[in-house]
């Protein structure tokens, strides 16, 4: 006996009865899950007679010790003991564990059941080398389970052996699969405790093929899940709510939902793409697109249940986001249920509802809605709290709308006072916040519960605007002008900048260098007065001289506006020094390029930028190649590929939105002294583009 240290990954419990196993051999199927990357293996038999019992473990003994994977027996020390393998896992009315120890001695492995606290604590005092917690999930596999406890159950006990200071190897049981494994390894995670693996029955055993099913199940063990998404502590998010509305811009969201008109003008307003896709079979197409998910229970069938867990499947397997919006989640059963399912099937980045329908999501039985009111019973701390350990618990950032609406991430409640009395008077303002929520989560770059926090302001201070406009005299008036308010405030805040690349080295071989320089001149000068951060590049300086003379002047005059003068080997600007500035990490935002070449760098970094979920203007008389005959080519491909080709007069105007701007007396100014130099630029450089 004793193998020296056990990798827990992917633990195979087997089971020979027929609903699994079929007709298979028991034997077979191990080993081929053995060949698809299994690290554990118990034999599990509840009914077999003990010399079969011993017979099988023996010729399983035999095909486990060649892929060097411990063989554990299922409650049967006697077993164990017979064959020689590695240990046993007994549970907590099974054979008490020191007695397990005096008859196997100190090198078997021992695993124990555990599904509390004090089970978990007591299991590792008395020296088990293991814990299998569980039932994570009520399963068809084994229906005589005490406790089923959930990720939460499970983290809370992690969380526990952590601060206990007991290091030993875990893994959780109990309806785990390929669909559901990520999430439930991500949502049971302790601060300073993680699953060290989980173990499995069906999903491997009653698998068509064992290997391909435990290959795939290895990997998903091994990789982290994509839906993962860091979140930046509280003072970052502080900082960047200072520039919330900013975050809602060229996001595409799909969203599915009832009040589908209302919800796609919102949608547009701010920016976002809708498609209203009921269908959950055109999920992993849409989710290619990048935008968000959202689930808006407003009408629960089974076809309609069925259609949104298609979709979480696709989207979470896409690491795209999902909003959950749980309309009457408490109002009848049929919709507490479809909660639970909605909830044990995939991974929810943000849930939004009323108090009553956040109470029953987290589990609250008391709750009894009528329909999808919202009367309100707890007092704020108790709001304030019930986000917080929610978003805790599934690890995602929470909404609690009302007077005034609560979101959580789990470690900081932010409380927003915003909005109007007239919002509840309009049909469907509490779905179409969801979809402003989902452009603004759309968009991987930003940090979750900021977007979240910035969707809910956009949202809201748009209704504030809207109702002070002299023409709005009731519920009616206001709606066209709150969706003007909406699209008003994205315009006003939409945020730019600027990426330029001119080096002195290019000079004699590149066509039309010079215009490059005069428009390249005229955009840095109305960066300047626009205050657009700019972010300068050069291909191997050393070689290839630094940034033309001619825009040092105006790049000095820019100071603090510029964050990044970057040496590079990449042909693409979009370096790691430049992705990860704050200007980018926080939203999507709208870059404008200048320089060269147009079928190199420029391109590539247009496509970069797109693939990173911006907005892109390459300006036509802005950009060049050494032959020519690029540049064409160049532009053609970036339009085809989603990027605006415009004109450096164009983009200015576009950026200003509004003669009304402060900025636009200066920037006048700038247009009219670069008259000359706009028409020689697009005169030399457009002849052979658009
Ligand atoms: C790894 C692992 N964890 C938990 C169990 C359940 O064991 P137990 O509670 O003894 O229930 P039975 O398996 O005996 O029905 C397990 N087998 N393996
Ligand atoms: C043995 C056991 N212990 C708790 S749940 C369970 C069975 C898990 O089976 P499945 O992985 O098929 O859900």
């Amino acid at each position: 006996m004793g193998m020296p240290k056990v990798d827990y990954s992917l633990y195979l419990v087997t089971d020979s009865t027929p609903a699994i196993l079929g007709n298979r051999q028991l034997t077979h199927v191990v080993e081929e899950a053995l060949r698809g990357g299994v690290t554990v293996v118990q034999l599990r038999e509840k009914t077999a007679d003990t010399a079969d019992m011993i017979s099988t473990a023996r010729e399983l003994h035999g095909i486990t010790q060649k892929y060097g994977v411990p063989l554990l027996i299922n409650d049967r020390v006697d077993v164990a003991l017979a064959v020689g393998c590695e240990g046993v896992h007994i549970g907590q009315d099974d054979m008490e564990l020191s007695v397990a120890r005096k008859l196997l001695g100190p090198d078997a492995i021992i695993g124990v059941t555990v599904s509390s606290i004090e089970e978990a604590l007591r299991a590792c005092k008395g020296g088990a080398d293991y814990l299998g917690i569980g039932t994570v999930y009520a399963t068809p596999t084994k229906t005589n389970t005490k406790d089923i406890i959930g990720t939460a159950g499970v983290r809370e006990i992690l969380g526990k052996i952590a601060e206990a200071r007991f290091d030993i190897p875990t893994v959780c049981i109990g309806g785990i699969n390929e669909s559901n494994l990520q999430r439930i390894i991500f949502q049971s995670g302790a601060a300073r405790k993680g699953l060290d693996g989980v173990a499995l029955v069906s999903a491997i055993m009653a698998a068509p093929d064992p290997e391909g099913a435990a290959s795939e199940l290895f990997k998903l063990v091994k990789s982290p899940p994509a839906f993962r998404v860091d979140m930046g502590p509280a003072d970052v998010v502080q900082r960047q709510v200072a520039q919330a509305p900013s975050i809602i811009q060229a996001l595409t969201p799909n969203v599915e939902q009832v009040v589908q008109n209302f919800a796609a003008n919102v949608a547009l307003a701010i920016g976002a793409s809708p498609i209203m896709a009921g269908y959950g079979e055109e999920a992993p197409d849409l989710c290619k697109l990048g935008g968000a998910l959202v689930i808006n229970m407003g009408s629960v069938d089974p076809a309609g249940l069925a259609n949104y867990l298609k979709a979480l499947r696709a989207y979470n397997q896409a690491g795209r986001p999902v909003m959950f919006d749980p309309v009457g989640a408490g109002a009848t059963s049929i919709r507490r249920e479809a909660v639970k399912t909605i909830m044990t099937n995939g991974y929810l980045d943000v849930i939004k509802g009323n108090e009553g329908e956040i109470r029953t999501v987290f589990g609250d039985s008391q709750e009894q809605q009528r329909g999808v009111d919202s009367s309100s019973t707890l007092d704020e701390s108790r709001k304030a709290r019930l986000v917080l350990a929610l978003a805790a618990r599934e690890k995602n950032v929470v909404v609690m709308t009302g007077k005034t609406d609560f979101v959580s991430d789990g470690e900081s409640v932010f409380a927003i006072d915003n909005g109007h009395e007239y919002l509840g008077l309009v049909t469907g303002t509490g779905c179409t916040l969801g979809t402003a929520i989902s452009a603004a989560i759309a968009s991987r770059k930003a940090n979750r519960l900021t977007a979240v926090i910035a969707a809910i302001l956009h949202f809201e201070i748009a209704a504030e605007l809207a109702a002070e406009r002299p023409e709005v005299r009731g519920p009616g008036t206001f709606l066209p002008a709150f969706l003007d308010e909406l699209y008003r405030i994205r315009q006003a805040t939409a945020s730019s900048e600027l990426i330029c690349d001119i080096q002195e080295k290019f000079r004699p071989v590149i066509f039309e260098f010079d215009k490059v320089i005069l428009t390249a001149r005229k955009l840095l000068r109305a960066a300047t007065h626009l205050q657009i951060p700019i972010f300068v590049t050069t291909q191997n300086r050393a070689r290839l001289g630094d940034t033309v003379p001619e825009l040092q002047d105006l790049l000095a005059g820019a100071g603090p506006l510029v964050k990044a003068d970057v040496d590079k080997t990449l042909f693409s600007m979009w370096l790691p020094e430049i992705a990860s500035h704050s200007h980018f990490t926080s939203s999507p935002s709208e870059v404008v390029i200048v320089g060269l070449e147009s079928h190199i760098c420029v391109t590539q970094t247009a496509l970069d930028l797109l693939q990173a979920g911006h907005r892109v203007y390459v300006v036509a008389d802005g950009v060049s190649s050494s032959n020519r005959e690029e540049v064409g080519v160049a532009l053609a491909r970036l339009r085809q590929a989603g990027a605006v080709v415009t004109t450096s007069e164009s983009w200015i105007y576009e950026c200003m939105g509004d003669a009304g701007i402060p900025e636009f007396k200066e920037m006048v100014k700038v247009v009219k002294e670069t008259m000359g130099d706009t028409k020689v630029a697009l005169q030399g450089l457009l002849g052979s583009k658009i």
